[in-house]
């Protein structure tokens, strides 16, 4: 084979019966294309468009079936991929259309115009589905499947999908609970996003990529690990769809579709949890539909518990379902918490040069971390409960837990061992700004906003042991702000900070893959390589929109009330701690600016002259780079130039956190430079007034300014002469102008002109200002008499100009009378 029948990917093309479909699983590091060529085919329930090739990815497993028959080109090797006929589509299909009967029938009752047929005893309520099932039965799938129907029927319909799973994380991190009102079908390209991706994560092309859910942090895989946290997050999520559809009616009558973790579907006893979880999902979203997936004994179950309150249905369980490992859910978790932080690109496979992702252009994928810098005294950090609770039943007789399960227990990151390395932080909603609406447990109430990840492991045990005799040490940690809130959902907000406070709470998470990947080139794929070749990737992509907050993020967050949040969707800030005093505002300038740094780079250099001085604010980051850049032994460009927060992308890969990654920027970081002194010359805020303002007219200029000193010519002359003399320099008497009283005269007629130009011109630039902003000058008193004065000033300037040339003319004319008469006078003595 040669080189060139290498770099194309094997090509093949199926063709699908009627209602039949094409599985295929895809190993780590493959990816698959495929391309509808003839005839009608769906993924999932989203439909796919002839002639475009789709790309999988992140080792997707997935079918293409079809109603009517179609051919496929796929391109690529899957490891596993074959046609089978036997699939639950009908039953899925069944279920459709009952539950569109039972939409339309809600929102003919809602507009008060039931049909003539209507059974006048039947329900008119919309369809709210819960869909339970064991392990690896394909609720997920289903529940999407019948979103995409839903949205497909093109009746307008929104249909709420709600995730209860935290090991699949929605359109969050996994550990979160969201839901989400869908309007377009949900692509299936990897196991990243399986329910389409928020707003804030991806390009919005397609509406299913711009969602904008409500999330909530519980923090945990496995809803056991704290039952009754899930069934407060539960009923949050209950309170917050009820809200909903007190203000969108209409959107009420598309219903709700939730998918359960399968810890509710199969368990031992009902003694167990998971029944008190199936009851507050009953209960917050008012089910009226259970669909019980491939299970016998769950669908008894849950018929002697709920049948007669409301329709249970057993379902199917799709055979083309994959048993997916321990392993494999590692790894997809990995896949989503880099999806969420980088965005997803996916390599096509070779020779094929345009594919979408579900839709998608590739290149609108990707994501950019940048940097901001906060303190730790701005944060609180809370675990839910004890890292490790045993249960209750466990506990000796009479014994009784110190920590509760909901208890919020404040995490000091100082601690060695506060376990926050590797931990994914959900970023909370502020709380109530009303002091007197408060309560103990408000943080479990609160939506979240966005997720930290915590992946610098080196940095936290050198400086985290020494924090207590460094000042300012540096924590390394990945922030990122996603929407999360349904457009719809008013009773929550992005309210203000109230206090300068983010309450956080923390849950662990498997090792993150940033910490044990290599690049390429075998070089340790850091956070910081990751920065680099992104930034670099995103060069040529069209730019990304910048949060402004950079060294004051959570201050403007606070003044805004978390605008830079909804302002800025795809921002990735990097986020570092600092023990540190108050946040400068001005650094994130001061960074953004070269110029601004290499002042600081001067000003640090003669901080460092007195080391005296204190040393506080976010310029430390800056100045410690400066002061590295300067060092003896200078490292690399990168580790000079600071991040550019104002772009959304560190600005050649590096972070000021660089200089702390080896044992120089240790050194560098604990000889931190002092605060900088700002000189007379940096301060150019005159020239900014004078460039874009009209000139400042005062009635006597000089009184603002120190009186000039009282010398008269003769004395200045001389103290130039002698200034000369001194410095023995012989120009200063060969080219001193002479002065006669004409110059004088003339230059005295320049200044002066040049006076009232000046006066009338900036008073003319002001007034046309003033009118522009549709200020009417004519109804001003005040005004109308300044103008009168100034127009007499003006006349008197001008009158004096005339006299002066008249005046002028006379002396020259009796000049030139008195010359003729002396002439006259010598020719009469000469005679
Ligand atoms: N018909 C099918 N053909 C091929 N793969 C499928 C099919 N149906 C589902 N899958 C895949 O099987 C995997 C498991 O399906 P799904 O996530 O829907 O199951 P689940 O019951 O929700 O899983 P969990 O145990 O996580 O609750 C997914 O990767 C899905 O894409």
């Amino acid at each position: 084979m040669t080189s060139e029948e290498k770099s194309v990917a094997a090509t093949k093309e199926w063709h699908l019966e009627p209602e039949t479909e094409y599985r295929f699983e895809l190993d780590p590091g493959t990816s698959l294309a495929i391309k509808l060529v003839r005839g009608h085919a769906e993924v999932f329930g989203a439909e796919l468009a002839e002639g475009k090739h789709y790309l999988f990815g992140s080792e997707c497993k997935a079918a293409i079936f079809t109603w009517q028959g179609c051919t496929i080109e796929v391109t690529g090797q899957p490891s596993t991929e074959y046609v089978s006929d036997e699939t639950p589509m009908a039953a899925y299909a069944n279920l459709h259309i009952a539950f569109e009967q039972m939409r339309v029938r809600a929102l003919r009752t809602l507009h008060g115009s039931p049909a003539h047929d209507d059974d006048p005893s039947a329900s008119a309520e919309p369809p709210r589905v819960l869909v339970l099932g064991p392990e690896h039965s394909g609720k997920t799938t289903l529940c999407k499947t019948l979103v995409n129907y839903a949205v497909r029927a093109g009746q307008g319909w929104s249909p709420l999908l709600v995730n209860v799973d935290p090991s699949e994380g929605g359109w969050a991190a996994s550990g979160a609970v969201s839901a989400a009102p869908v309007y377009a079908p949900i692509p299936t390209s990897s196991p990243s996003n399986p329910l389409g991706s928020a707003a804030t994560s991806a390009p919005t092309a397609l509406a299913s990529n711009a969602l904008l859910p409500l999330v909530y942090w519980y923090g945990h895989a496995e809803t056991k690990r704290n039952p009754l946290l899930m069934d407060r997050l539960i009923r949050n999520l209950g309170d917050n769809v009820d809200a909903k559809y007190d203000f969108d009616v209409e959107g009420k009558v598309s219903g709700l579709i939730v998918d359960t973790p399968s810890s509710l579907g199969a368990g031992t006893g009902p003694s167990d949890h998971r029944h008190k979880l199936i009851k507050a999902c009953v209960d917050a979203f008012k089910i009226n539909v259970i669909l019980v997936v491939g299970h016998e004994k769950l669908n008894v179950e849950m018929q002697r518990t709920y049948g007669t309150e409301l329709t249970v249905v057993k379902v199917p369980k799709s055979g083309g379902v994959v048993e997916l490992d321990h392993s494999y859910r590692e790894r997809v978790h990995n896949y989503q918490l880099h999806t969420y932080m980088y965005g997803q690109i996916i390599p096509p496979p070779p020779g094929i040069s345009s594919a979408t992702l579900g839709g998608e252009a590739l290149t609108e994928l990707a994501l950019a971390p940048s940097s901001t810098v906060i303190d730790f005294d701005d944060l609180s950090i809370f675990r839910i409960g004890a890292e490790t609770m045993a249960p209750s039943s466990a506990l000796p007789i009479g014994a009784a837990r110190v920590v509760s399960e909901m208890q919020p227990v404040r995490i000091d990151p100082a601690q060695p061992g506060s376990g926050l390395l590797n931990a994914v932080l959900g970023l909370l909603a502020p709380p109530n700004p009303d002091e007197s609406e408060r309560y103990d447990e408000e943080i479990l109430d609160l939506p979240v906003t966005g997720f930290l990840i915590i992946t610098s492991s080196s940095l936290i045990t050198n400086l985290w042991q020494a924090s207590t005799t460094i000042p300012g040490a540096l924590l390394h940690v990945y922030w990122d702000i996603i929407y999360t809130y349904c457009s719809a959902f008013t009773t929550y907000g992005l309210a203000t900070f109230a206090d300068n406070s983010i309450i956080l709470y923390k849950a662990r998470m498997n090792e993150l893959p940033y910490n044990r990947k290599r690049a390429k080139d075998g070089t340790p794929f850091s956070n910081q390589g990751c920065h680099a070749t992104r930034a670099a990737d995103l060069k040529s992509q069209s730019s990304r929109s910048s949060l402004t907050a950079a060294g004051d993020g959570i201050s403007e967050r606070t003044e805004k009330g978390g605008c830079a949040f909804l302002r800025e969707p795809t921002q990735r800030p990097l986020l570092q701690f600092r023990q540190t005093p108050k946040v400068d505002v001005r650094n994130g300038a001061a960074k953004a600016n070269p110029a601004k740094v290499e002042s600081n780079a001067e000003s640090h250099a003669d901080g460092a002259q007195s080391p005296a001085k204190g040393s506080t604010g976010a310029n430390a980051i800056v100045n410690a780079n400066a002061d590295h850049s300067s060092s003896p032994s200078p490292p690399s460009s990168s580790t000079s130039t600071p991040p550019d927060p104002s772009n959304g992308k560190p600005s050649d890969g590096s972070t000021a956190s660089d200089f702390l990654s080896g044992p120089a920027g240790a050194a560098s970081f604990l000889h931190r430079p002092q605060h900088p002194v700002v000189k007379a010359k940096d301060f150019k805020l005159h020239q900014f007034f004078s460039l874009h303002r009209p000139l400042l007219l005062l009635a006597h200029p000089a009184s603002i300014l120190e009186p000039a000193p009282n010398v008269s010519f003769e004395s200045a002359t001389e103290a130039r002469m002698a200034e000369a003399d001194a410095t023995s320099s012989p120009w200063l008497l060969d080219e001193f102008p002479e002065a006669t009283a004409d110059a004088d005269a003339a230059a005295a007629r320049q200044l002066t002109r040049a006076l009232t130009m000046s006066h009338a011109g900036a008073a003319m630039a002001w007034e046309n200002t003033l009118r522009r902003l549709g200020l009417d000058l004519d109804k001003d008193a005040e005004r109308v008499g300044l103008r009168q004065q100034m127009d007499k000033e003006w006349q008197e300037v001008m009158m004096d100009s005339v006299k002066r040339k008249r005046r002028k003319k006379m002396k020259k004319h009796k000049l030139k009378k008195r010359r003729k008469a002396t002439r006259a006078t010598r020719l009469k003595i000469g005679r």
